[in-house]
């Protein structure tokens, strides 16, 4: 069978990386083109060494038509406000897109501008591009002309959170994820904020009470269990390169943690990626791998839901090489296991 020809937008990034290194390993899909606006003309091994001598694709500048004759995807691993005219170009060249960006997640117009302050360039499609978690929409993503890949802090959050909402096990109205990310996060280009003397031997909490990734979770909670929650969700940067734990605070309604553990094994049973484990789950059980670990643990009326993923994976492109293999008919863990 021919392989799967992807495309890379945004290629310099980390996530771009990410994938370039999954799909090297990837038997049924390999990387044709890779597109930077600053690179144009290096191979994808001068812009990341991790990859000498195992990818040479030139870099090129994005020109949507182009891209599209050579590729049968492309994964769009651009900041959002930029990706969503590059995937509305993309699409209307007929490839297909994978959108690594927040851009199409969310079910409101209103609710993206409020967040993302600015105007959506192709707002027809809010609310209509298919979340890829493969775990709850395979089916429509297998259709899908576009995907919009979720975020890496709502993957930590919605996975253990909506089997146990749809259940009806705890509280909807009160709900606490306290979240922690790598700095890989925060994506590669220079800020103050990831300086090596900022980050090094600190944590921090910041966007308290204003992250734009609290909507983004209620909003895929309620769509997937179909109850609204209101949920709190505070982040924070520490000094790991990757991983993202999530420790969430829930009120239960008279049900035990194991009763959640075992609520999540019914939901998942046929889920490749997704583990409720007994353990305490750490960022390093996960590091490097498409795995999601959970667990819950009795804590008076609360019960407390911890989450492990690695934010550059299932957190974002090794859930886009999972999609994709949704996409073209391949066994989801193609490339990933
Ligand atoms: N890092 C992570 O853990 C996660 C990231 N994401 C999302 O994935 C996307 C990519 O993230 P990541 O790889 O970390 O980001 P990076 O900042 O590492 O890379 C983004 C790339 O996009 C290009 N770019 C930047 N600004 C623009 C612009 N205005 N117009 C066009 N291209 C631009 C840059 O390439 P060049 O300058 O060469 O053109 C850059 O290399 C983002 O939407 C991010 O929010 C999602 C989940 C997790
Ligand atoms: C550590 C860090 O800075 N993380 C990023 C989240 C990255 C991400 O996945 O966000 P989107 O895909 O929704 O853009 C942040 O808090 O903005």
């Amino acid at each position: 069978m021919a392989k799967i020809k992807v495309g890379i937008a945004g290629a310099t990034g980390y996530t771009a990386l990410e994938v370039a290194r999954l799909l090297m390993s990837h038997p049924g899909a390999e990387v044709v083109a890779a597109t930077s606006r600053a690179e144009d003309g290096k191979s994808l091994a001068e812009i990341h060494p991790s990859l000498a001598g195992r990818c040479d694709v030139p870099i090129e500048t994005l020109d949507p038509k182009t891209i599209a004759d050579k590729c049968d995807v492309v994964m769009c691993c651009l900041p959002h406000g930029a990706s969503a005219e590059t995937v509305h170009a993309l699409v209307q060249h007929d490839v297909r897109v994978i959108d690594f960006s927040a851009d199409f997640r969310l079910s409101s117009l209103e609710t993206y501008e409020k967040w993302y302050g600015v105007k959506h360039p192709w707002p027809q499609r809010i609310g209509n591009v298919v979340y890829g978690m493969p775990e709850f929409f395979a089916d429509e993503i297998a259709k899908a002309d576009v995907v919009a890949n979720p975020g890496c802090y709502p993957t930590s959050a919605i996975m253990p959170l909506s089997p146990l909402v749809q259940a009806g096990l705890i509280e909807t109205d009160d709900i606490i994820i306290d979240s922690k990310s790598g700095v890989s996060g925060a994506g590669r280009s220079a800020k103050v904020a990831t300086l090596y003397c900022e980050t090094n031997e600190s944590i921090s909490a910041y966007s308290v009470g204003n992250h734009r990734h609290g909507p983004e979770i209620d909003d895929l909670v309620h769509r997937i269990a179909g109850k609204s929650i209101k949920s709190l969700f505070t982040p924070h940067l520490t000094p790991m390169d990757r991983g993202i734990l999530s420790t969430i605070y829930v009120r239960h309604r008279g049900h035990t943690a194991a009763e959640m553990i075992q609520c999540w094994r019914d939901q998942y049973a046929n889920s490749v990626f997704v583990n409720a484990v007994d353990h305490l789950p750490a960022t390093k059980h996960v590091a490097g791998t498409n795995y999601v670990q959970m667990t819950a643990r009795d804590c008076g009326e609360r019960t407390v839901l911890v989450c492990a993923i690695d934010n550059l994976a299932k957190g974002a492109s090794g859930a886009a090489i999972q999609n994709m293999n949704v996409m073209f008919g391949l066994p989801e863990a193609t490339g990933l296991a």
